[in-house]
């Protein structure tokens, strides 16, 4: 496809999809998630990995918000690769800290299948922290986890079974700076 179509296209997703939260509504999320992640770390002197790429946005807003001494490193995994159905999960990058005996906080965009956040944390634990928490800016509900007793540790949003774009979250490697959370309607999924 051609530049041109390209941008057509993607501007024709962004008018055709749903906002569900404003830039606004997310930022809210993420202040009263960093509230929560002050208080329980502070003592913590944590690693705070970012699973890339979806990952990138909500850990740079909500790192700004964190007033405890940490680290920061950042991960690659992905399995859904810019399609809307998940597959087998390819590690692109890993950690650079050791993680042997430090506290972990994960944090990504979204926790949908779980497939992706169960198998970083069983890295991580096989490296021998001492901790690990979570922290996704949505959880999307639906009858399809990996783990279904598991929960996230810190949760932003809940949000409906719909493919959503906006704040790091790609449609087609698209739309990840798009400034709130956004459902593709159905003609374009
Ligand atoms: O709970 P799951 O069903 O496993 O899906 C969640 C994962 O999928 C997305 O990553 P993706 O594979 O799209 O890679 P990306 O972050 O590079 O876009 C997202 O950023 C999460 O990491
Ligand atoms: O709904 C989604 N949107 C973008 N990326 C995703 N990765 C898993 N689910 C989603």
């Amino acid at each position: 496809m051609k530049d041109k179509e390209i941008i057509e296209t993607i501007n024709d997703v962004f008018k055709s999809a749903d906002c569900l939260y404003t830039q606004q509504e997310v930022e809210q999320a993420i202040n009263q998630m960093a509230y929560q992640i002050n208080h329980d770390l502070a003592e913590a002197n944590p690693v705070v990995l970012s699973i890339m790429n979806g990952g990138l946005v909500f850990a740079g807003q909500l790192l700004t918000k964190l007033t405890f001494p940490l680290n920061i490193d950042y991960c690659h995994a992905t399995r859904y690769r810019g399609k809307t159905q998940g597959g087998e999960l390819h590690w692109k990058a890993l950690p650079q800290y050791e993680l042997l005996d430090r506290n972990v906080l994960v944090v990504d965009d979204i926790l949908d299948e779980g497939h992706t956040l169960m198998a970083i944390l069983n890295a991580i634990k096989a490296q021998g922290a001492r901790s690990v928490k979570t922290a996704v800016l949505l959880d999307k509900k639906h009858d399809r986890k990996a783990n279904p007793t598991y929960q996230a540790d810190y949760v932003g949003i809940e949000i409906p079974d719909r493919y959503v774009f906006g704040y790091g979250m790609d449609f087609n490697e698209y739309l990840r700076n798009a400034p709130g959370i956004y459902a593709v309607a159905s003609k374009d999924n």
